[in-house]
């Protein structure tokens, strides 16, 4: 019976190939994963797995660039094999992505295997994600920091928050249950919104005492519980360095890992030019500047990494091409040399 359902669902798939855009049918195949169970533990036999070990991703290097690695499933039960662990711990993997082929991407985190022992046998390491994301491309930071949320999740959802009893995970890893009452936990993410402020010729940029030498990035600051996206916006703009915002519009969005897991909405805000007086708030902020589009120019040409000048002080870097922070300068430029002088 099970071998005539994987032919037949072989022959549907094949069918939906031939019909559907590489993109739709991708997506309705993640969705079939979450939904069942029987068709995730398939694919974990046949898909690729990105190592953690305590929610540090497995990364190797070729040259001076750095890469996630993706393992087999058949190597990855040689591995657990070799570590006297059961193959069955496949099954604590969550799911993150297909190939257009779809072919189904999980992570799983080995932390309960000896670090370096598996380092030693796949030539590479597990690296602290926040040094990684600096040393990766786009693609592997996106899927790591959807891999990374998703299994720490996990890990701290264990039990059912009214029961107290454990809650069990569905194969791919969308959601947990309590079984005790039925109660379905989804992964969460908190809403942040991050604004670049302009006064018409200068932008805004700020950091944290938790950055990087040198760097700093637009204002950025959690909703509040009731609050809408324009609210967040002017709350945290006057909370952070005391200005007033006059206009705001959206620009994009990003998931973010750190600390936990954030959806990063995007904006650009305008405050009036008359009354753009910095007054840092230093329980949140190091600093806060105005910074010319020359200057900010200068910056996006420099790596994002930390330089020390002659004079001992920081050149300013910004937050990785990647990065919505980025974008959102990126943009800024762009606005500045195409307004009307
Ligand atoms: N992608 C990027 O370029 C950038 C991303 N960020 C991210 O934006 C996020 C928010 O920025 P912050 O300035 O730290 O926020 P923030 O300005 O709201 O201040 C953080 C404080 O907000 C409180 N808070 C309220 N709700 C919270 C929640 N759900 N989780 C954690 N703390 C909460 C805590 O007291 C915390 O200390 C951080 O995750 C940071 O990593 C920040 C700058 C650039
Ligand atoms: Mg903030």
């Amino acid at each position: 019976m099970a071998m005539l359902y994987q032919a037949v669902y072989r022959r549907a798939s094949f069918m939906w190939c031939r019909l559907h855009s590489t993109y739709v049918r991708k997506m309705r195949y993640l969705f079939e994963l979450k939904e069942d169970d029987g068709l995730c533990r398939q694919a974990q036999n046949s898909g690729t797995f990105y190592l953690f070990h305590n929610l540090f991703p497995f990364l190797q290097k070729v040259g001076s660039k750095h890469f996630a690695s993706q393992i087999s499933a058949s190597e990855l039960k040689r591995i657990l094999k070799k570590f006297k662990q059961d193959e069955q711990k496949l099954e604590d993997s969550v799911l993150i992505g297909c190939s257009d082929e779809c072919m189904a991407y999980f992570a799983l985190d080995l932390g309960s295997l000896e670090k370096m022992d598996i380092e030693s046998e796949l030539k590479g390491s597990f690296t602290e994600l926040w040094k990684a994301f600096f040393q990766l491309d786009g693609k592997d930071a996106r899927l790591l920091s959807l891999a990374q949320a998703l299994l720490r999740w996990h890990d701290t959802h264990r039990y059912c928050s009214k029961t107290g009893q454990p809650t069990r995970k569905n194969l791919a890893g969308s959601k947990r249950v309590c079984h005790t009452n039925e109660i379905i936990y989804y992964p969460q993410m908190s809403p942040v919104v991050i604004t670049l402020v302009s006064d018409g010729s200068r932008c805004l940029l700020a950091r944290q005492a938790s950055f990087p030498q040198g760097m700093y990035s637009a204002l950025a600051g959690f909703c509040d519980v009731g609050e809408t996206l324009e609210e967040t916006v002017r709350r945290e703009v006057a909370e952070e360095v005391g200005l007033e915002v006059k206009s705001m519009w959206y620009s994009a969005s990003q998931h973010w890992p750190f600390p936990n897991s954030s959806l990063m909405i995007a904006c650009h805000a305008m405050v009036w030019p008359q009354q753009n007086e910095i007054r840092v708030n230093k329980l949140e902020l190091e600093a806060a500047t105005w910074f010319s589009l020359e200057e900010v120019v200068e910056a996006l040409r420099r790596e994002p990494r930390p330089l020390r000048q002659e004079d001992g002080r920081f050149s300013l870097w910004l937050p990785p091409k990647w990065a919505i922070a980025h974008q959102l300068i990126q943009e800024w430029v762009k606005q500045q040399s195409t307004m009307p002088a």
